[in-house]
């Protein structure tokens, strides 16, 4: 499909004897925010991860704007596609200040105005200039989770895959970081690969939806349908009812 950002064509990932993720197949169109959500285990994380190249034992295709996702040099890769992990305390480095964070993948490619550029950055996401000069512990989680959706900003890619990006975080600040979520995809014209085991995260941020259980596939949906309850597979049927206890 030319359109899509990314497409996922019957891939299969293994650690060792186990298949973690089974003949999955997807397509997300340029702009749009598709939810992969599931029980734990299912295997979605996963799915972002070899996406990302962090798999190394996988068949199938998966292709980038087009372009096989195993063929691209790692450091075009990274202007394309970011990942956003959940953990907020673990992505950043404790000793790095905050500029310094958002600033490296720009240093690291060579990018100009990468001091003017982290400023920006920081006012896109909601942060004053003055944060580029605090250390990651003088920072809430909330707002740690901020500078690395910056940092994943900062190349500009148009594609962002996000895992659990706001199960870290107290449910008084998960709204926040999904409604800058939504207000960034907007703006910036981004297209949202979100990993969630949370059907509201997913229905507040997602125009499509997929459902996983035990490494496959179940049924994909549109937030409509989900809204409806308009299901086909008595799974989705019973992680619905699950889910909305
Ligand atoms: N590096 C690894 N080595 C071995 N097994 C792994 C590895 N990473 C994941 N797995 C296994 O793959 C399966 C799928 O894990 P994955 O993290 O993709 O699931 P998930 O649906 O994202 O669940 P969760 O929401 O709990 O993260 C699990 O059984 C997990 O134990």
């Amino acid at each position: 499909m030319s359109q899509s950002i990314v497409s996922v064509d019957h891939l299969s990932v293994r650690f060792g004897t186990s298949t973690v993720v089974d003949d999955v197949s997807f397509a997300v169109a340029r702009g749009e925010s598709f939810g992969l959500v599931g029980e734990s285990g299912s295997g979605k994380s996963t799915i972002l991860r070899t996406i990302m190249g962090l798999n190394h034992d996988w068949s199938g295709d998966i292709l980038v704007n087009g372009v096989p996702a195993r063929g691209t040099g790692r450091r075009e890769f990274a202007t394309q596609v970011q990942m956003v992990f959940q953990d907020p305390y673990a992505s950043l480095h404790p000793r790095h200040l905050i500029g310094a964070a958002i600033a490296e993948p720009m240093h690291i490619h060579g990018i100009a105005n990468a001091k003017s550029r982290t400023l920006e950055l920081l006012r896109l996401i909601g942060l004053g200039e003055e944060f580029a000069y605090r250390y990651p512990h003088e920072l809430s989680g909330g707002q740690r989770q901020r500078v690395a959706i910056a940092r994943a900003l900062a190349l500009s890619p148009k594609l962002l895959l996000l895992d659990e990006p706001t199960s870290a975080l107290d449910v008084s600040i998960q709204a926040e970081i999904l409604n800058l979520l939504n207000q960034l995809r907007a703006e910036m014209g981004l297209t949202y690969v979100i990993v969630s085991h949370n059907l509201a995260v997913i229905s507040y941020c997602c125009d499509r939806l997929m459902l996983m259980q035990n490494a496959r596939q179940i049924e994909t949906l549109t937030r409509q349908q989900l809204v409806d309850r308009d299901l086909t597979q008595p799974y989705s049927q019973e992680f619905l009812a699950a889910s909305t206890q």
